[in-house]
């Protein structure tokens, strides 16, 4: 197989198979989002998706990739990345050995190693024109992003000359970038470059309104809508509370009602398994206080917002 078959063999392993709306939910909220960034990417600009935890930006950035038609290549953000995890880099050598006995009493010997590059992710992508989702990004070191200038305004990808054959490679018509990220107050998450920021159409994310979670909880957990309704009340009034010192989000509300439809637990406040799975869930978000009353009062806060929702 030659180094070309290897690389794009390699590559097709590397993507990602999406289908559009493959148990993705979608309401009135979500269709405009999607409508919107969905045409954004198709006029040749990246999209960023930017929000809390847990409010479906991974999800939905998936979903409007897969409306794209394209194979899909997914990053993560990592703080250790450098540019060479994003573009390649050269591992290991391919040897090359020419043995000459044109006089048959001398025998010559040619052996040169040439260090052999090998393509990564963003080169494969602009490459062959796959839909890139770059989850997270902010939480690589923004140098490690510089890479991404010119793939977005020149569509260029400039690639370190020393090591290849060619100095750049001309980005494929079809390559799309869609981005998320968590907003700069979360632990780990470095600021975007202006540069790079200034590339993008970025779409603020918030949690969906209660229906939209309702549907979803009921889709992911299998659950009774009544059963996903209750749950999401809870998690929603806990989140207007203000009484957490890490935001409910949609997973939690997942996982409840997954544990309610699977082990067949009703969501009722005179239901102490069900009391106590919403203490094992939520209140390890609530605010930590040293004082023993401030955290009995927390807890009877949960208790109340449980009986007002699921009684
Ligand atoms: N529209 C949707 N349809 C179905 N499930 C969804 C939808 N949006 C979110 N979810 C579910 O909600 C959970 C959180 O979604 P997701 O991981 O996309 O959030 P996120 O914003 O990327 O979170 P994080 O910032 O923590 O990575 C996941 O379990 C996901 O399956």
């Amino acid at each position: 197989m030659t180094s070309v078959a290897r690389s794009k063999a390699a590559a097709a392993k590397a993507t990602l198979a999406v289908r559009p709306s493959a148990g993705f939910v979608s309401t009135g909220e979500l269709r405009a989002i999607s409508e919107r960034a969905l045409s954004y990417l198709q006029v040749g600009f990246p999209v960023h998706f930017r929000g809390p935890a847990g409010t479906g930006k991974t999800t939905l950035a998936m979903h409007v990739a897969a409306q794209l038609g394209r194979p899909v290549m997914l990053i993560v953000g990592d703080e250790e990345f450098t540019a060479s995890d994003l573009i390649g880099g050269q591992t290991g050598y391919s040897y090359r050995r020419v043995v000459d006995r044109f006089i048959h009493s001398v025998v010559k010997y040619e052996e040169d190693a040439v260090q052999r590059w090998v393509d990564n992710r963003l080169t494969t992508a602009c490459r062959e024109g796959y839909t890139l989702i770059y989850d997270e990004f902010t939480r690589s070191r923004p140098e490690a992003n510089n890479v991404l200038l010119t793939v977005l305004e020149e569509r260029m990808l400039v690639l370190p000359t020393m090591t290849r054959s060619e100095s750049y490679i001309k980005v494929h018509p079809e390559f799309r970038a869609i981005f998320t990220s968590n907003p700069q107050e979360y632990a780990g998450v470095h600021g975007a470059q202006d540069a790079l920021s200034d590339r993008l159409i970025t779409i603020d994310l918030n949690f969906y309104d209660r229906e939209t979670e309702a549907a979803i909880i009921t889709a992911g957990a299998g659950a009774h809508p009544s059963t996903a309704l209750a749950v999401v009340d809870v998690v929603h009034a806990l989140r207007a509370s203000g009484a957490y010192s890490q935001m409910p989000t949609m997973r939690a509300a997942l996982m409840i009602a997954k544990v309610l439809t699977e082990r067949n637990i009703q969501p009722s406040a005179d239901n102490p398994a069900f009391v106590t799975l919403c203490f094992d869930v939520l209140a390890s978000k609530l605010k930590y206080s040293s004082d023993r009353e401030q955290r009995e009062q927390q807890r009877q806060l949960l208790l109340d917002l449980i009986r007002r929702y699921c009684s």
